[in-house]
């Protein structure tokens, strides 16, 4: 039996800093993940004057409940959707302050126009510097006074996290109606997470009442990600393995952790117990039919072991992939047509056949989830390579270490 550690949560960490960085008092954050996106978003904090330490497995933020320490900046929010979404949010709440965002050619290129429009709705003056809902932009901050918004999510949950995070820095809260919603364990994950910085959101039905008050400093462990147990958990499923994930188990936040039940009806058997969660092949892997609108980041890591699957795989409803790093459906079509495999893609679906992939170079689009994904099917197809293999430093900068150690140990 092979244990594997995994790093912490993304989704986790970018909300906790965010979180931490509005309280009053100061948070330590254990085991956060140290990775390109979190790294980003930290540096972003400490731009907007916030004090961030950090110890071996822990770093504490200085809350500062009056917004940033400085009255202008620019952040550099790299590749990170999360920093390019969440922390103009919260330099909007300053009192006082110009503050100008900018990202990577990947990220300028992901929407954020339900956001900033939401966000102008709310009073703030938020201007663009090219396209409309495109960074770079800048926001010039006289604190928000909040009331009612009538918001879609239906390109992205991390417009409506943002929108209930910045809830309590406003002087009246939030009202939020959600017309549309994607990634809706993520908003779970939101509420969940404000409820441990001491704030309570009034769900009811697509209506979402956040109080005003700020937030309270705490302790907080960050969960391993899910997205990235998933490699392992795929992996497994696929060379006849099992493998245990300590730390995701029955209480975990991340919706993600839903992928092992695609593994189950795929005929894996799957343990979750409060400790973590094991995957074990039975040597049986069938085709099947999945809605993954609520866990799409897992979208590549079905599509790049369903091949091997006794027959087709079609992943339906994640029109959403096409907007994230790269256009994952066309990435994963691409990679899989040129490992010599029968795929058909829709507006939002994709389906596989059966086959025998043969080697290839994958063309990653810079997207840590194409090489992280095809790492998985390239167990069972030695001479796979990447075009750009680094880039898995978005999420997992260790991952080609971690992952060969792991496959080394199911091939002694
Ligand atoms: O809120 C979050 O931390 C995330 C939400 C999801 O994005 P979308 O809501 O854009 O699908 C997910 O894909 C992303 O990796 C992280
Ligand atoms: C979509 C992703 O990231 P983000 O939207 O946070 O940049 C991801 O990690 O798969």
């Amino acid at each position: 039996m092979t244990v594997i550690h995994i790093p912490g949560s993304k989704s986790v960490t970018a909300r906790a800093l965010f979180l931490a960085a509005a309280a009053n008092g100061t948070s330590t954050l254990l085991r956060p993940l140290a990775s390109d996106d979190t790294e980003g978003f930290t540096e972003g904090l400490t731009r907007l004057g916030y004090r961030v330490t950090r110890e071996p497995g822990r770093l504490h933020i200085e809350g500062r409940p009056g917004g940033p320490a400085v009255t202008e900046a620019e952040v550099h929010c790299r590749d990170g959707a999360t920093t390019a979404r969440f922390l103009p949010t919260l330099a909007a709440a300053a009192p006082c302050g110009t503050y100008r965002f900018d990202a990577s050619a990947q990220m300028r290129r992901r929407p954020l126009g339900p956001l900033t429009e939401a966000l102008r709705a709310l009073g703030v003056d938020l201007r663009h510097e090219g396209a409309e809902g495109h960074h770079p932009l800048t926001v010039r901050a006289s604190g928000v006074k909040g009331g009612e918004l009538t918001l879609n999510a239906g390109e992205s949950s991390q417009y409506l996290t943002a929108l209930l995070m910045l809830g309590p820095l406003t002087a009246e809260g939030l009202r939020i109606h959600v017309t549309e919603l994607v990634s809706a364990p993520y908003v779970e994950i939101t509420l969940a997470m404000m409820r441990s910085f001491g704030v309570d959101v009034v769900r009811e039905g697509n209506t979402f009442t956040v109080p005003p008050g700020g937030y309270r400093a705490t302790t907080y462990a960050v969960e391993p990600d899910a997205s990235t147990a998933s490699y392992f958990f795929a992996a497994a499923a696929l060379t006849g393995r099992e493998v245990t994930v300590p730390g995701l188990g029955t209480g975990a936040l991340q919706g993600d952790l839903r992928f092992t039940d695609v593994l189950r009806r795929m005929g894996a058997e799957v343990t979750t117990t409060d400790a973590g969660t094991m995957v074990r092949s039975t040597g049986v892997l069938s085709g099947l039919t999945v809605n993954m609108r609520d866990i799409s980041d897992t979208m590549p890591t079905l599509a790049a072991v369903a091949p091997f699957a006794s027959s087709p795989v079609r992943i339906e409803d994640v029109a959403n992939t096409r907007v994230k790093e790269c256009d994952r459906l066309e990435a994963c079509a691409r990679n899989l047509r040129a490992m010599g495999v029968t795929v058909h893609t829709g507006p939002d679906w994709i389906e596989i056949h059966p086959g025998t992939p043969r080697p290839a170079e994958i063309t990653t689009f810079g997207d840590h989830r194409v090489v992280m994904s095809f790492a998985v099917a390239a167990l069972r197809v030695p001479g796979v390579t990447y075009d750009d293999p680094g880039c898995v430093r978005k999420t997992f900068p260790e991952f080609h270490e971690v992952f060969a150690r792991f496959a080394a140990e199911g091939a002694g």
